[in-house]
């Protein structure tokens, strides 16, 4: 029997969508105000899934509070209040869009969970903006 356990986590974020290799003409024409150079900032709201079989003992997929812990250590206290780009090695030189950003969760919290265990992680940048990774 498998079953799905959720966590949603908040962190707040600036950065700014931008491809070295392109004009800055080439830069606004495809990203627009998210090639902003002075940066933006978004709220983002991170929900990661947990899908595995229910232990017998103690009636857990997985811990939620291990979960939490799991997703401050990782996420929480690499990313709140900076700025991707700037102040994280990962966004140096990888853009940090929405879908690069879930990937590089995903990457993150994968060794930390067994093999028993499929992660989803997804990951919404604006109310209206979301995407999913599965792995
Ligand atoms: N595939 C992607 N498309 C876009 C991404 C992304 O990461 N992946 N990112 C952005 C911008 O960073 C930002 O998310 C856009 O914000 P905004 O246009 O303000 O989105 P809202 O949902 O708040 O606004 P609407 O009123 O719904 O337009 C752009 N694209
Ligand atoms: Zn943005």
């Amino acid at each position: 029997m498998q079953v799905t356990v959720c966590r949603t986590e908040h962190f707040n974020a600036a950065h700014r969508l931008h491809n070295p290799a392109w004009s800055a003409e080439h830069n606004q024409r495809v990203f627009g105000k998210c090639n902003n150079p002075n940066y933006h900032g978004h709220n983002y709201n991170l929900t990661v899934r947990l899908t595995g079989p229910v232990d017998p003992e103690t009636g857990y997929v997985y811990d939620l509070k291990r979960l939490s812990d799991l997703i401050k250590q990782e996420v929480l206290d690499r990313y709140d209040h900076r700025n991707l780009n700037l102040d994280t090695e990962e966004f140096r030189t990888l853009n940090p869009t929405a879908e690069n950003i879930a990937v590089v969760i995903w990457q993150r919290l994968r060794p930390h969970l067994g093999a028993d265990l499929a992660l989803s992680v997804t990951l919404y940048e604006t109310d209206r903006n979301f995407v999913e990774y599965h792995g």
